[in-house]
């Protein structure tokens, strides 16, 4: 779904490569988390495949990144929009409208879905994130969390086959960080691919089927989660900061107490104890 080849960016006026030289394959239906420490390069890849970069964001731009087979250079982020759905980092950015209501609605209309299918679309992604209580209350009146959330559903509401977000759970607590990903994970075993950037792996190793860790503008670590967080060493040399889980194991296998991999949830957490405890 997303093939991405030898590519390098430099945002105009600056002399630094955000990118460089960064080769991914994420194929359609994966999970795929990102991660990596501040200015890493995160962002700019989202915002690559998302075509903001380099049609809105511009700058020098080698290599190529293909969506669904069209390279990102051959069409406008608009009509990329149709499949594929990107909340940036700057949410206030993207919201427009007044109202929560009035948020979703836009896009649905913009997008011309049909009349028949909005309401029961609305009602979904306002079930989905429990903002039926502030259907018509004011953007301007909400909290961060809230907000994000506004700016989630009225995404999600247009059903995208690409869901691109860039630190979705920056404003929300870890109870609606934890919903936010188990919706994900619903509508990723529904065929929607999905990729999320996250500064912090805990939450992205326990959901993302395929985990890639940038370091200074190239992806220095790339697999499947277990792959992935098994490099503690690497994870720790790129700025990543390990979740206590993944310290810990580190930590009982450097004692030579323990040689399973890391474990990515709480219950495998669990069984590395058990297992020792016998
Ligand atoms: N709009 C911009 N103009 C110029 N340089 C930028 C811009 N956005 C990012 N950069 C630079 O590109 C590099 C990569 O930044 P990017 O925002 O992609 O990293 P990130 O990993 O997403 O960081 P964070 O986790 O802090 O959001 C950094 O050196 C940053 O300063």
């Amino acid at each position: 779904m997303i093939r991405i080849e030898n590519l390098s960016f430099i945002y105009e006026g600056s002399e630094k490569k955000a990118l460089s030289s960064l080769s991914l394959h994420i194929p359609k239906g994966s999970f795929a988390g990102v991660t990596g420490a501040s200015c890493s390069g995160k962002s700019t890849l989202l915002r690559a495949v998302a075509g903001i970069v380099p049609h809105f964001m511009r700058g020098r731009f080698f290599g190529a990144v293909k969506v669904n087979g069209v390279d990102t250079l051959d069409t406008s982020p608009q009509k990329l929009a149709a499949t594929v759905g990107f909340l940036g980092e700057d949410i206030e950015s993207q919201m427009i409208c007044e109202t929560v209501e009035e948020e979703i609605l836009f896009g649905l209309e913009n997008f011309a879905v049909p009349h028949g299918e909005i309401e029961g679309r609305i009602e979904r992604v306002m079930e989905m994130f429990s903002l039926a209580p502030l259907r018509k209350r004011k953007i301007s009146s909400l909290s961060g969390g809230q907000r994000q959330k506004t700016a989630l559903a009225a995404v999600i509401a247009l059903s995208p086959q690409l869901l691109i977000l860039d630190n979705p759970s920056a404003e929300l607590d870890p109870v609606a960080t934890e919903s936010l990903y188990e919706a994900l994970s619903a509508l990723n075993s529904r065929g929607v691919t999905i990729v999320t950037a996250e500064q912090k792996p805990g939450i992205l190793c326990r959901f993302a089927t395929h985990m890639t860790v940038m370091s200074e503008g190239r992806a220095v670590l790339n697999g499947s989660a277990q792959q992935v967080m098994d490099e503690t060493e690497l994870l720790r040399s790129a700025g990543v900061m390990l979740p206590r889980r993944a310290e810990l194991s580190g930590r009982l296998a450097a004692e030579g107490l323990y040689r399973g991999g890391t474990p990515l949830n709480i219950p495998s957490a669990a069984e590395m104890i058990r297992g020792m405890a016998q």
